[in-house]
Order: structure tokens, then C-alpha cells, then sequence
């Protein structure tokens, strides 16, 4: 197993977002976590990347427990993040996004990150702030890529994109998936987390209420409705 949480506990300032939530995912696996806003989503992605830190429970890596440890311990095990909001550098170009992330060895470069979106090699002198939000996108997960990560954990991609660009982004990371990356992704567009996932789980209040496989979440639209309180 790559990622294994285990009754993980988290929150801020005394109060409790994450009671005890447990999920797995396996090597080259892809897993959608879904549920309604603000029953912790962000938190448990935040909790797993170690910048919020777990009251107790464990976060294992490749067999490495390190919820107690600091966020670079996380990096160098192999999670990488696309945060929400993307949080690419503003005053950086393209290029220099992506050099800063580049630390570790491996199969994704700056130039293999530019051949999987050629978008990025077209502005790759083009300041952060001068890019669409799409392009954006596409820098957070180049930056992510360049740290060759095991685990990519991407929350919310879809956030504030176009349907168009949204399926751009869907594309890349159907991709990604397809080469052995293993995925965690936490999305509301759930067109986007169907096609990039194939197991889900749907929080609630801070807890996972349901795990399936994305073929039986969709076999079951009533019951889909039912945990999400959407069409
Ligand atoms: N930095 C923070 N400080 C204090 N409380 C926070 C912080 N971030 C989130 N919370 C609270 O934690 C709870 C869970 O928020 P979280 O962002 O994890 O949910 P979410 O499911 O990701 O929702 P959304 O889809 O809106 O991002 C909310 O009540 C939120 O107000």
C-alpha cells in the first residue's frame, strides 16, 4: 500500500474537523474524495501533506508513518500537492515555477513536464500572474510533477476553470493516471473525478460515510444524490 491513513484527527485551534478518518491507496491507484463543502476535505488533504497537524493517527508513506513530522519530510517521501487556489509564484515565469519545484531526480523535467502540456513550453516566459487560470492550473501541476512525486493529491483542479479548460485539465490528469501515478483528488465536478479516479469516497462531518468503486457510485444515482445533496 502507498497511502495508508489510519484514524487520522485534525483541526484548528481546538476544534475538531477530522474525527478519525481511515483510506487507502494503492500503488498507480486513482481515489476521488468527494462530499459537500466544508465537511474537511481540504483539512484531510492539508492533515496528509503534513501542513496541518494530525492530533493523533498516523499518515504511512511507502511504510513510513509521518504524521508527525515536518512538510519536506512529506515532499521527500514522494507526495506531491496542487493545493487549492493553486498558489503558483506570481512574480515568477512559467520556467522559473517549475526550476524552483525541480529538487529531485527522476522521470518528470522541466522539459517532460512542457512535452505532457505544451501550453506551459508556449508561456514559459510569461509571468505566473499573466496566466489564465487554466495555465495555472497546468504550472501547480507541473510544479507537483517535478518533485517526482509516488502520490499526486490535487484539491479541487476544476475550481474557478471553464467547462473547456476544466476537460484540458481532466485530460493531463486521466494521463497521469494512466502512466502508474497514483492519485488522490479531491473535487466538486464530479464529471472530472469520475474520469480520473476509480475508487471514491464521500465525506461527511469530518468522517468518510462511503467507499466504492466510481463503476457502482455511478450504477446508483439515487443513492450518489443521497451522500452528496446534488443532482
Ligand atoms: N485555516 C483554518 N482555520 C480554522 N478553521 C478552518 C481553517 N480551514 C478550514 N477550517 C474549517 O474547517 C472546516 C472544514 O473545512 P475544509 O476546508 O477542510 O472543508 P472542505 O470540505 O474542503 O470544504 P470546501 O469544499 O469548501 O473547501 C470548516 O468548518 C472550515 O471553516
Amino acid at each position: 500500500m502507498l497511502l495508508e491513513v489510519k484514524d487520522l484527527v485534525a483541526g484548528y485551534d481546538g476544534s475538531r474537523v477530522l474525527n478519525g478518518v481511515s483510506l487507502n491507496v494503492d500503488t498507480g491507484e486513482s481515489v476521488a474524495v468527494l462530499g459537500r463543502n466544508g465537511v474537511g476535505k481540504t483539512t484531510l488533504m492539508e492533515a496528509i501533506m503534513g501542513l496541518v497537524k494530525p492530533t493523533s493517527g498516523q499518515v504511512v508513506v511507502d511504510g513510513v508513518d509521518l504524521a508527525r513530522r515536518p512538510p519536506n519530510a512529506h515532499a521527500r517521501a514522494g507526495v506531491g500537492i496542487v493545493p487549492q487556489g493553486r498558489r503558483i509564484f506570481a512574480p515568477l515565469t512559467v520556467v522559473e515555477n517549475l526550476e524552483i519545484a525541480a529538487r529531485k531526480r527522476g522521470e518528470w523535467t522541466v522539459k517532460n513536464v512542457m512535452e505532457l502540456m505544451p501550453r506551459l513550453g508556449e508561456r514559459r516566459n510569461n509571468l505566473g500572474s499573466q496566466l489564465s487560470g487554466g495555465e495555472q492550473q497546468m504550472v501547480a501541476i507541473g510544479r507537483a510533477l517535478v518533485g517526482n512525486p509516488k502520490l499526486l493529491i490535487l484539491d479541487e483542479p476544476s475550481d474557478g476553470l471553464a467547462p473547456a479548460v476544466v476537460n484540458q485539465v481532466g485530460e493531463v490528469l486521466t494521463t497521469l493516471a494512466s502512466t502508474g501515478l497514483a492519485v488522490l483528488i479531491v473535487e466538486q465536478d464530479l464529471r472530472l473525478a469520475f474520469d480520473v479516479a476509480q475508487r471514491v469516497m464521500v465525506m461527511q462531518k469530518g468522517e468518510i460515510i462511503h467507499e466504492s468503486t466510481v463503476a457502482e457510485f455511478r450504477s446508483d444515482g439515487e443513492r450518489a444524490h443521497a451522500l452528496l445533496g446534488v443532482g
